[in-house]
């Protein structure tokens, strides 16, 4: 696990009701649960708390401590600059209390004077994960003079020594890490306790996903993605230019690539239409479309792209020869189904509903969430990239983990929601995502455009209404 994640869990949790309130008081809890384990009960503890979280699981610990010890907490830095709620309520509890004392620490002068030889325990809450660059004064200070009891008393550090990774660091005897291990952390002993994550954050997709996603990536026009859509036959233009609509609210610019005729029926100022000759796409439009697929960072394949044999034959031969991350969709996955062969060495994402999973597995997908995604997670390994499954739940897998993603509502079977989400896991793509994590929160926003749009019209709206709602949908998860 990467500190990363964390925070992707960390907004995951607190959408399921899990409060930062709850996993401070778990933090804290194990820290002091874990001290009495090793060194037993009666002890004179000091807490060196910081202004940040990693300081408010220290609170949370004195407050656990003081029932069976006696402990005095040390603040470094200003009270004004508690940064955080939860931290802010677990010190002014810790106010109220007689039984534990408070001292307040802002100058570095009076920190290297403290005679702290009385204490069994130190415990350092100074800095945790938010540490930025060497410690600076008065933490430093603070830091130095826990070290002068290196040996002396036990040091017991929040969930990693303050200072780590600089050389400035609290000798501690070992650290009470949370959850999991970080992938980060070496160098010193860690003690992992669990806070009250639940298994479900592992495979449920939500808007810590979708944050770390839509991040922005630049300033200037292009950088934040160029997505080519191809798509459009005789018989369709709708589902392209719904895929091509849902991207353009997320990346730079999308260039849609039609067949001459459909392209006739799209009017939109929002699109970089191009036009390319015919009613049908057949293997003559190769090296144009390879050429400007040259000028884009992902390519989305297949939406009304329909089922002729020219075009089906042009589709696995362009899949063979891109080297863009691809989201194929619709008709396009009936055409690699012919030869799943051409994927081989693509990066990719395939957005089948169940019929169309049949269609290139041969097989039925199951009802149940835990076999569908066993089905689903066998068949991204066997291809080597990844397969969204679409349904009430949606079931994304890369080979290794897999997601599933529950937003969206009844309302969604209507026609073209499906061209909407193949356009969102391409501009996902085309921001620089990885193909699993662009399936995943492309799956979680189009069912929040859904869930909004509902919220609004009810259960009768269109697919076009929903992509309409992409902007609602970003804003909400940044908000979040
Ligand atoms: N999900 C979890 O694992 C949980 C972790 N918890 C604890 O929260 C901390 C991380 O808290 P955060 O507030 O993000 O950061 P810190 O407490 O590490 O410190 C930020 C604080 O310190 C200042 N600062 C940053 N760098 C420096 C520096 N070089 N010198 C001096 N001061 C610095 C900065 O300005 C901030 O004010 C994590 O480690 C866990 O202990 C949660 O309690 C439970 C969930
Ligand atoms: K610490």
């Amino acid at each position: 696990m990467r500190i990363e994640d964390v925070y992707v869990w960390d907004i995951n949790a607190k959408w399921l009701g899990i409060t930062p309130y709850q996993l401070m008081e778990n933090a804290g809890a194990g820290v002091a649960r874990t001290i009495e384990e090793r060194f037993g009960k009666g002890l004179r503890i000091a807490v060196f708390s910081g202004t940040g979280n990693n300081g408010g699981d220290g609170f949370v610990a004195a407050r656990h401590l003081s029932f069976e010890n006696d402990v005095t907490v040390f603040l470094v830095g200003d009270e004004a600059k508690i940064r955080s709620e939860e931290a802010k309520h677990n010190w002014e509890i810790l106010k109220g209390l007689e039984f534990v004392k408070i001292r307040v620490l802002k100058d570095s002068a009076y920190i290297k004077g403290l005679d702290l030889s009385g204490y069994d325990v130190i415990v350092d809450a100074l800095l945790g994960a938010g540490t930025r660059g060497e410690p600076r004064e008065p933490i430093r200070s603070a830091i130095e003079k826990i070290n002068e009891y290196a040996g002396k008393a036990k040091i017991v550090s929040v969930d990693l020594p303050s200072g780590y990774p600089s050389d400035v660091r609290v000798k501690a005897d070992f650290a009470v890490t949370f959850q999991w291990d970080k992938e980060e952390y070496e160098g010193f002993e860690r003690v992992i306790v669990k806070i009250g994550y639940p298994r479900e954050l592992y495979h449920l997709v939500g808007p810590g996903d979708a944050k770390f996603a839509l991040r922005k990536r630049g300033q200037h026009k292009g950088q934040n993605g160029r997505l080519l859509v191809i798509g459009g036959s005789s018989s369709y233009y709708g589902a392209p230019y719904l895929a091509s609509k849902g991207a353009s609210y997320i990346v730079d610019l999308v260039y849609l690539a039609m067949p001459a005729e459909p392209a006739k029926r799209i009017s939109d100022p929002d699109l970089i239409l191009r036009p390319l000759p015919g009613e049908n796409f057949s293997t003559e439009h190769l090296d144009d479309l390879l050429e400007l697929a040259e000028k884009v960072d992902a390519v989305v394949i297949g939406p009304g792209i329909g089922l002729a044999e020219e075009t089906k034959e042009f589709v696995r031969e362009f899949v063979r020869l891109c080297e863009k991350p691809m989201v194929i969709d619709a008709d396009g996955l009936k055409a690699i189904a012919e030869d799943l062969g051409v994927l081989k060495g693509k990066a990719f994402v395939l957005t089948p509903h169940a019929g169309e999973f049949s269609v290139l597995f041969g097989v039925k997908s199951p009802e149940g969430l835990i076999e569908r995604a066993g089905l689903v997670r066998e068949k991204a390994r066997e291809i080597g990239g990844v397969i969204l499954l679409k349904g009430p739940y949606d079931v994304i897998s890369d080979g290794e983990t897999w997601k599933y993603n529950r937003t969206g509502n009844r309302g969604m079977t209507t026609g073209g929601t499906g061209d909407v989400l193949a356009g969102l896991v391409g501009a996902l793509l085309a921001l620089g995502n990885s193909p699993l994590r662009s399936a995943s929160v492309g799956a979680f926003l189009n069912g929040l455009a859904g869930d909004i749009v509902k919220e609004e019209l009810g259960e009768n709206f269109t697919a076009l209404e929903l992509a309409k709602r992409i902007p609602k949908a970003v804003k909400w998860v940044e908000e979040f």
